[in-house]
């Protein structure tokens, strides 16, 4: 089921188009990746389904309702980049106050705050807490009622590697409990193998959206095969004969496009034992981004 659809959402800021017929839509347990460079128009798409920002043109749809209405701010969990609390609170009392302003009497402080790892200091001033921290505990107010829609903003900026770890484990739960999940990041390589799909702003057109792997193929770029043979010779031979880069011991590096693949793997099958293991490296987010930003440039 589709829990957020926008549909030709166009910004304009003066005359300044920041976002230009934007459509984009978001299944219930999906995590979508959102890129582009500073400027882009991630956070001006994040305000407009928040309803924090009129739009120029188009419409935005969150289950059936309105950015911005009661019904669309009851289903949307937002965590901003810059995530501000009362600092004289303590991470319980926050949490406390937001699950009673959200009406979710039951909830349970103390599990979530366990689950984001802010046990020892939940009962400390928020003055006192790291920026990871302070990360930690917008988390735990995301996590509040379940929400059919989690919009994040730059949710690692900040944090070490076990807190990234950490953080995109429990957007993975939140995710396979069915909450669609649009994360706003510049950080490539660790949304790559955590999101399900990738959409690229540029200068507030969307110029891609689609799983790595579709975007990856559309725009022809490249794996590569590391081939490792039974000796050196053999390496010899089979760079020789497919036009691969001999590398160090008894290794061989072929290039080859989403077409040429399965070619190139049955040239291989050719060499029978000679040929030990084969490992494909397909191309990454970084070339992917770049190769999307380069197009439109152009
Ligand atoms: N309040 C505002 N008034 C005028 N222009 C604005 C305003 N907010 C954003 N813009 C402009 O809109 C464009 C998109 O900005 P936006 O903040 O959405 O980009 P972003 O992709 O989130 O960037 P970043 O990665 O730096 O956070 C930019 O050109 C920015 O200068």
């Amino acid at each position: 089921m589709t829990v957020l659809r926008c549909e030709n959402v166009t910004k304009l800021r003066g005359k300044t188009p920041v976002l230009s017929d934007v459509s984009i839509t978001v299944p219930e347990g999906a995590r979508i990746a959102l890129l582009g460079h500073n400027g882009a128009g991630k956070s001006t798409l994040i305000k407009s389904i928040l309803g924090l920002t009129r739009l120029s043109g188009g419409r935005i749809d969150i289950c059936g309702h309105a950015p911005g209405s009661d019904a669309a701010r009851a289903a949307v969990a937002y965590l901003p980049e810059a995530v501000a609390f009362q600092a004289a609170l303590t991470g319980r009392e926050v949490l406390r106050m937001f699950a009673d302003l959200a009406g979710e009497r039951g909830f349970d402080t103390g599990a979530v705050l366990d689950r984001v790892g802010l046990t020892e200091a939940a009962d400390r001033r928020i003055k006192t807490y790291s920026k990871g921290m302070r990360q930690r505990l917008g988390l735990a107010q995301v996590l509040i009622g379940q929400p059919r829609l989690a919009l994040l903003d730059e949710p690692t900026s900040g944090l070490d590697p076990v807190s990234r770890h950490d953080l995109y484990a429990i957007i993975g739960e939140l995710a396979a409990r069915g909450t669609a999940v649009l994360i706003a990041s510049h950080a490539l390589t660790e949304v790559e193998a955590r999101t399900d799909r990738i959409a690229i702003l540029r200068k507030g057109q969307l110029v891609a959206d689609d799983t790595l792997a579709n975007l990856a193929a559309a725009a022809g770029l490249r794996s590569t095969i590391h081939v490792r043979a039974s000796g050196t010779q053999e390496a010899d031979q089979i760079a020789a004969q497919t036009g691969g880069a001999r590398i160090n011991g008894s290794s061989v590096e072929l290039v080859c496009t989403p077409h040429q693949k399965m070619d190139r793997l049955r040239q291989l099958s050719g060499f029978g034992a000679d040929v030990t293991d084969i490992d494909i490296t397909p191309p990454g987010l970084e070339e992917l981004y770049r190769h999307y930003s380069k197009e439109e440039a152009q």
